[in-house]
């Protein structure tokens, strides 16, 4: 009897322990529901100078990034790359009405870029795009409030850059340093856009806020002011820690299934030292570790329902400085998407 008793609970210890070891993220995150990650690449360098920037997609899914993931029974669909082939045949560099650089190169690639994000939510899937510079974030969330019309998406962006530029007001010219603007409601009248008057506005200053800015244009300080947008520069991170601008961030953008939260992360707001293979580094960025807070605080909301991961360029730095931004990138992902702290 005692034998039997005592068989028992060691039956039920060893079932309750392995149920505990199975007991891996699964595809439920928090509210939100997703059948799966869908991983699209946007080879794309149009944005900016220089071409290495395209290859992200491709070398991030080389270092293992999609076994990883499988290894904590996430379901990954890779739904393949939007390429910028179309648009190579015509090449010229072609000025937007205020001097954007690939105005219309850059615009007809996001609208594209823009249905299969779409289409991915759509399948219910939680939506990974990979970059490609940060001018892809025109398409991202443009394609996110598509799937999503009756809910406002809210924006997380994540960088050392605000991205907030007009055509206007723009020193560069640069596509990469435009995107927020394009999305924006008190916007719009100075964002030049395509005949089809692509892409329309989706949200309003209030449904952004920003962590790690360090880099930002006089008149671009002067739009987040005027309006009125919540933005922690790494002065706010170093005085508040981390933790609490997180929580700050959150009680302002207010995730739930009624506004589902779009992270757009550009490799740039870490630290150069973490991740230094990047067109636009800027010294004095965010800890890795920092970084990793931030995507753990954002899957733990339970209502990430896309991901932008930006601005890896293989081309620069040395091999060295190649891998170490690869690690740092995928640091990022396995923290964002399985919850989990580990090696590559
Ligand atoms: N996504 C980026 N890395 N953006 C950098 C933008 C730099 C500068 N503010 C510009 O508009 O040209
Ligand atoms: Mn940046
Ligand atoms: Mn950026």
């Amino acid at each position: 009897m005692l034998f039997k008793s005592s068989r028992r609970i060691l039956n039920l210890l060893s079932s309750s322990s392995s149920s505990q070891a199975r007991q891996v993220p699964n595809l439920i995150l928090g509210r939100l529901k997703h059948s799966h990650i869908g991983i699209v690449s946007a080879a794309f360098n149009k944005g900016q100078r220089r071409n290495g920037v395209k290859d992200g997609p491709t070398v991030i899914k080389e270092a293992g990034l999609i076994k990883r993931l499988q290894e904590f029974d996430l379901k990954v669909i890779d739904y393949g790359t939007v390429s910028m082939e179309k648009l190579e045949r015509n090449s010229s560099l072609q000025l937007g009405p205020d001097g954007e650089r690939h105005h219309d190169a850059v615009l007809a690639y996001n609208r594209e870029l823009a249905s299969l994000v779409r289409k991915v939510i759509q399948e219910n899937g939680l939506c990974l795009t990979l970059g490609g510079d940060h001018s892809i974030a025109i398409g991202t969330i443009n394609g996110h409030a598509q799937a999503n019309p009756d809910h406002q998406v809210v924006v997380l962006w994540v960088d050392a850059h605000a991205d907030i530029n007009t055509g206007g007001s723009s020193a560069s010219g640069n596509m990469h340093g435009m995107p927020v603007s394009h999305h924006l409601r008190e916007l719009a009248k100075d964002v030049n856009r395509l005949p089809e008057s692509w892409p329309t506005p989706c949200m309003s200053g209030n449904h952004i806020a920003y962590i790690g800015l360090r880099d930002v244009e006089d008149c671009e300080q002067k739009f987040l002011d005027d309006l009125g947008i919540l933005a922690f520069s790494m002065k706010e991170v170093e005085k508040l820690g981390i933790f609490e601008v997180i929580n700050q961030c959150f009680k302002h953008l207010q995730p739930s299934t009624d506004r589902p939260l779009h992270l757009s992360f550009d490799i740039d707001a870490l630290d150069p030292l973490e991740a230094p293979s990047t067109g636009t580094p800027v010294r004095g960025g965010l800890s890795l570790r920092e970084g990793v807070s931030i995507v753990e605080a954002v899957r733990e909301t339970g209502f990430l329902k896309a991901m932008d991961l930006v601005e890896v360029n293989p081309e620069l730095g040395s091999e060295k400085d190649v891998k170490l931004t690869l690690q740092a990138t995928k640091t990022i992902l396995l923290a964002a998407l399985a919850g989990r702290r580990g090696a590559f």
